[in-house]
């Protein structure tokens, strides 16, 4: 008898709009995996990785970032493979891998991209298409191809249901939408990761999902139509901490269409223990302070994205931000921490390990 073979460890994708909480949904399903190991692959759109960051904390050396654009496009195959085969090693001991994939890839190449790999040791284990509930109707109506998306998928989370009164009709309107696939609420991407681990599609799935099926006759048309082809990401790094009340000048007045902002913000003599990682969705604001690490840097770093961003203002904004006064003002931090939220609600809130059977 020959040996058994070794087992193939399954790719799952992990989609979504920006901001509908995919980075949320893999930390907590590092903190809950049930002795499972995970090991990432993060994408991010902008240059800097702050999803990366977010991640990299839970998961120390299984995690690999890929930043700077759209999986679908910016990676090649061969790329993506070198990745993949690395984690994949019987020595990594990982069990399932997870691609979280940018808020603009589509996740038809990606699809693509796993069932055309050559490697031995993986096998594509599903799309999770994340869904923001509360942004889900003005998200369809910008981009149309979302309930495309969410028709290839093996899993919808629709996260979220926390910030709308109408979770019950988004829930009902999504599985109109799904192709069979499984669609379950949430808040805080808190599922219950077995649902992840047994998305893996069918034999009739993948069969109709072959990469000439997805190139030829899901629609997604050449990189033109991407929906990231109408979005531009800007970074901004700062040495020179930001004035709080500068700071809420620019977000308050941020133009519609710049729809997603993260990172990391020092915000100078008004908090010297704290950075502030702040988040904003669509019209969503949230600041989280969080310990400065001991050593290291004290910087600012920012990702903003967008369609039909004006980059040259935005960054002559922030940069107007800046200050170094030594001194903060009594009341200079009043505007930010209306957007801080209470402790149980951290943007990637610590969960402790189940105990293993
Ligand atoms: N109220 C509420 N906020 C949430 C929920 N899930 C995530 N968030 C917040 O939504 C923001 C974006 O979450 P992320 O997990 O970073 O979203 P993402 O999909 O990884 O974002 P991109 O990678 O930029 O596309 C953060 O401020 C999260 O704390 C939820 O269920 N309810």
């Amino acid at each position: 008898m020959g040996q058994n073979p070794s087992p193939q460890i399954p790719v799952v994708i992990l989609a979504g709009f920006l901001g509908s909480g995919k980075t949320t949904l893999l930390n907590h399903l590092l903190h809950r995996s049930k002795g499972s190991r995970i090991g990432a692959i993060v994408n991010d759109f902008g240059a800097i990785e702050i999803d990366a960051m977010a991640v990299a904390g839970a998961l120390g050396d299984s995690t690999v970032s890929l930043g700077n654009g759209c999986l679908c496009c910016a990676v090649d195959p061969g790329e993506l493979d070198v990745y993949l085969e690395r984690l994949a090693r019987p020595d990594a001991g990982v069990d399932i891998i997870v691609i979280e994939a940018s808020g603009l890839a589509e996740p038809q190449e990606l699809v693509r991209m796993l069932l055309a790999s050559e490697l031995t040791g993986i096998v594509y284990g599903g799309l999770v298409e994340v869904v923001d509930a509360a942004e889900f109707d003005d998200t369809r109506v910008r981009h149309p191809e979302i309930d495309r998306h969410l028709a290839l998928a093996d899993l919808i989370v629709v996260n979220k249901t926390d910030r709308t009164e109408h979770a019950e009709r988004v829930l009902d309107l999504v599985v109109s939408l799904a192709d069979g696939a499984a669609v379950v609420p949430a808040t805080h991407g808190r599922v219950d990761p077995e649902f992840l681990f047994d998305c893996r599609p069918g034999e009739e799935r993948v069969g109709q999902l072959t990469f000439d099926d997805l190139h030829d006759h899901t629609g997604s048309g050449g990189h033109a139509e991407h929906l990231h082809a109408a979005y531009d990401s800007l970074s901004f790094v700062s040495d020179v901490p930001l004035d709080p009340r500068r700071l809420m000048r620019f977000l308050d007045s941020r133009p519609e269409g710049l729809y997603r902002i993260k990172g990391y913000v020092d915000l100078g003599p008004y908090d010297e223990r704290n950075r502030y990682l702040v988040h904003a969705v669509g019209r969503f604001l949230r600041f989280y302070p969080e310990p400065w690490a001991p050593a290291g840097e004290r910087l600012t770093r920012l990702v903003l994205i967008g369609s039909g961003l004006d980059a040259s203002t935005v960054a002559k904004e922030l940069q107007e931000c800046r200050s170094d006064t030594p001194h903060a003002d009594e009341h200079g931090m009043w505007g930010v921490l209306r957007y801080v939220q209470d402790p149980e609600e951290a943007p990637y809130p610590e969960e402790p390990e189940e105990p293993t059977p």
